[in-house]
């Protein structure tokens, strides 16, 4: 393995029913989602890379060789540059949040000390709940002083294992603007385990499917939601992620409009985005449909006309379809009466209604 940027890592472990093989090579920067079924060894890949469990193999983060057999290294994990969240924030109870967040920076020579605490606590709005016990923390807020205190110790990647999975959707609502702004100002690489779409749609800029303890397959969010041979794309929660800019922005109707490549797409939205900025839209499949003319007198905003490039079955009774419109991808998930009677085929133009799209950013 190269000791070039990126986040290298091959791992093999074996246990009575699993078996963990899987080769990674990841970006060194943004976050990373391992995203898969329970069991299929999410958990154990971050424990692997981290140190606290034995894999055979190597570890190579951003050019620092945290284990590599061919070479008999191995970095214990008091000495890997890394900062570990965990679903329940596991906080010393008896130290302030003050002293919680200091724990691993005081540990740190100061020489490598990349992230000021000043920073890590304003970064996490933590700054009124210094003086604060755990105990009288809402399970956001400890959870934002654990990611404070994983910052505290310089991390050259983050290992997030479901840091969200333990809060309820406002709590949730509450910490992702923290992680996306972590992200931007940090550019330190995470790799965050979830089962949620919904954080991947959000958050991942690269995604990682595993099943088995092996990858099924590795690459941009966009290109494997939209892949109708993988899980994601299937039932309720399918849907496709545009990525675009926003062209204008109407006060009065609270709609945004975001180009992409293929077209437009009005979003409403409670607030104001400057325009030319990036945005990512999530299209559920299950609010597309389609139509053979162009829709006349309807209260859809949003028409694309595309070209289907596959249908897959779905539910009983229902089908996915794969769009294309002009680069972009989407999904409607239709009924297999409505394919029949529409005569919807691959190859064919379509116009798409999109019912509901949401901004996921
Ligand atoms: N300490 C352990 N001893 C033995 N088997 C374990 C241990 N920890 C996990 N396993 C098993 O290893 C496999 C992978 O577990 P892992 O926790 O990595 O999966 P996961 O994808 O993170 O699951 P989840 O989403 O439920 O957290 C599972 O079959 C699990 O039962």
């Amino acid at each position: 393995m190269s000791a070039a940027p990126g986040i290298h890592a091959r791992l093999q472990l074996a246990r009575a029913d699993f078996v963990l093989d899987v080769d990674l090579q990841l970006p060194g920067d943004g976050v990373t989602a391992l995203f898969g079924p329970s069991g299929c060894g999410k958990t154990t890949c971050l424990r692997a890379i981290a140190g606290l469990e034995r894999a055979r193999g190597a570890v190579h983060v951003n050019g620092d060789v945290w284990q590599d057999d061919a070479r008999r290294t191995w970095v214990p994990t008091h000495r890997r540059a890394l900062g570990y969240v965990f679903q329940e924030a596991s906080l010393f109870a008896h130290l302030t949040v003050q002293r919680n967040i200091e724990y691993g920076w005081k540990r740190l020579p100061a020489a490598q000390r990349r992230v000021s605490l000043e920073h890590a606590v304003e970064l996490l709005g933590l700054s009124a709940l210094l003086a604060r016990m755990p105990q009288l923390l809402s399970g956001g807020e400890r959870q934002r002083v654990a990611i404070a205190r994983a910052l505290g110790a310089s991390p050259r990647v983050l290992l997030m294992d479901e840091p969200l999975a333990a809060l309820d959707a406002a709590r949730k609502a509450e910490v992702l603007p923290y992680l996306e702004r972590l992200q931007r100002e940090l550019r330190i690489p995470m790799l965050y385990v979830t089962h949620s779409a919904d954080e991947v749609a959000r958050l991942a800029t690269h995604l990682v499917l595993l099943r088995a303890g092996r990858v099924l397959a590795q690459g941009a969010p966009a290109a494997l939601m939209a892949r109708l041979d993988l899980p994601l794309a299937t039932g309720d929660g399918a849907a496709a992620l545009v990525h675009g800019r926003v062209q204008a922005w109407d006060a009065q109707d609270h709609l945004l409009t975001v180009g992409f490549a293929g077209g437009r797409l009005h979003v409403t939205t409670p607030h104001a985005r400057a325009v030319g900025e990036e945005a990512r839209l999530r299209v559920l499949a299950r609010d597309v449909s389609l139509a053979r003319s162009p829709p006349q007198a309807t209260s859809v905003l949003n028409v694309l006309p595309a070209c289907i490039v596959q249908i897959a079955p779905d539910a009983p009774g229902q089908v996915m379809v794969r769009l294309d419109a002009g680069g972009t991808a989407l999904m409607a998930r239709i009924t297999v009466r409505s394919q029949r009677e529409l005569g919807l085929a691959e190859g064919e133009t379509v116009f798409a209604q999109v019912k509901g799209v949401a901004l996921a950013d």
